[in-house]
């Protein structure tokens, strides 16, 4: 059949149909890891990673390539054992338990739809797999590619389908059982931009109806920072640090996760002085009561629109730069300066109508707040 009253092929069509939700609801499990470790001969992808994921959580495994990300995510889901430590699901260990057998919804990059077989086919695999009868596995796929609207290709098969479609497929496949946890391993790493934004919004929108628990991976710190209720930065297999998207930009524990999870302006600072924060780069000494129970490397970390052009007020720090850079966004101007002091910066400010924008070589003054100013260790020198 011919789709005529809706062209899937737009992403804007994709819109959820949220009445569909209604019927499918899935009731979120908890998951904890308990001291999993994995090594590969001498390399050790998982350290000590202990982790209690909440019902209904949206949780992202977030890290760079080779950080171990993956090897948490099978870990979960069976696909590769652990050297130690337990994994419980609702109180239960499985870690002994096949894949099948821990009732996990999982989507991955390659989509991994069955070639040979349709779409209602493929979303109606895990269904057919658990013996369900026929009447309730044909309910079920009805009710899921209500949700993700793709009704109307039903009888395509998978190489007759875009992308994006295929993943949509892929996402019906894995919830049609009503999981209590999804597991999602860089779902939209193969789609463009557009498509990806558009779809991490109907995973957030299906997570967010459903109840699932979700255990989500990527190296992308944007999408991290979009899906997530909570965070996991990985580093050659440690946790560095877990939080909300917002603790992890406002207050990162580390000189790296300041660095990895938005732009930032990473300053050495010294604070050898009791109860001052010296910023030589920025010329700028501020009091700062807390500084003195710190030892080893610290820098300080100014997000790029922390620096602002406005009067100065009470403490201030004012930090006197010369424009390097203008770079022209539409509705936001990032900027490239040098201070006085030769750092290298980086500021953004929102534009209002008719603002001139400084060029380059230009001298201008900014002013930063002390408590803008995140003091970080470097966890690789001071030791973890
Ligand atoms: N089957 C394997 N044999 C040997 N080493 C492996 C194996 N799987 C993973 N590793 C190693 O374990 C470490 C962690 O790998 P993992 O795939 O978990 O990282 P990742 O964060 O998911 O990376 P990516 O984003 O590139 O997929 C890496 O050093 C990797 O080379």
């Amino acid at each position: 059949m011919v789709p005529t009253m809706v062209d899937v092929n737009k992403p804007s069509s994709g819109t959820l149909n949220r009445e569909a939700f209604s019927k499918v609801k899935a009731t979120g499990a908890t998951i904890e890891f308990q001291s999993v470790r994995k090594a590969y001969g001498s390399v050790t992808a998982l350290h000590d990673f202990s982790l209690t994921i909440h019902p209904g959580e949206f949780l992202t495994i977030l890290g760079s390539s080779g950080s171990g990300k993956t090897t948490a995510l099978n870990a979960l889901a069976g696909f590769s054992g652990a050297d130690s430590g337990d994994i419980l699901i609702d109180g239960k260990s499985v870690i002994d338990e096949p894949p099948e057998r821990r009732n996990l919804g999982m989507v991955f990059q390659n989509y991994s739809l069955f070639p040979h077989m349709t779409v209602f086919d493929n979303i109606a695999f895990p269904l057919r797999m658990r013996r369900a009868p026929r009447r309730e596995i044909n309910e079920r796929v009805e009710r899921v590619l209500e949700i993700v609207r793709l009704g109307a290709l039903a009888k395509r098969m998978p190489r007759d389908l875009s992308g994006g479609q295929q993943q949509r497929v892929a996402f019906a496949r894995a919830i049609v059982f009503e999981p209590p946890v999804l597991l999602m391993d860089e779902p939209l790493g193969a789609l463009d931009l557009k498509l990806r934004e558009a779809l991490q919004f109907e995973i957030k929108e299906i997570q967010h109806q459903l109840g699932c628990t979700v255990v989500y991976v990527t190296h992308d710190q944007r999408e991290a920072l979009a899906m997530s209720s909570r965070i996991v930065v990985l580093r050659d297999g440690r946790i560095e640090q877990v939080g909300t998207p917002s603790e992890m930009y406002d207050a990162p524990k580390s000189r790296f996760v300041a660095d990895f999870i938005g732009q930032t302006n990473l300053l050495a600072a010294d604070l050898s002085t009791a109860g001052s924060v010296s910023i030589s780069e920025l010329g700028a000494v501020y009091r700062d009561a807390d500084s003195q129970a710190r030892q080893g490397a610290w820098y300080a970390s100014v997000r790029p629109e922390k620096l602002q052009r406005r009067p100065a007020e009470g403490a201030d720090i004012a930090v006197g730069v010369t424009v390097q850079e203008a770079v022209f966004l539409g509705d936001v101007i990032e900027y490239s300066a040098r201070t006085a002091h030769g750092a290298l910066i980086h500021f953004r400010e929102q534009r209002r109508d008719r603002d001139r924008i400084p060029e380059r070589g230009e001298t201008i003054s900014l002013v930063l707040r002390p408590s803008d100013v995140v003091l970080v260790p470097d966890l690789a020198k001071t030791g973890r």
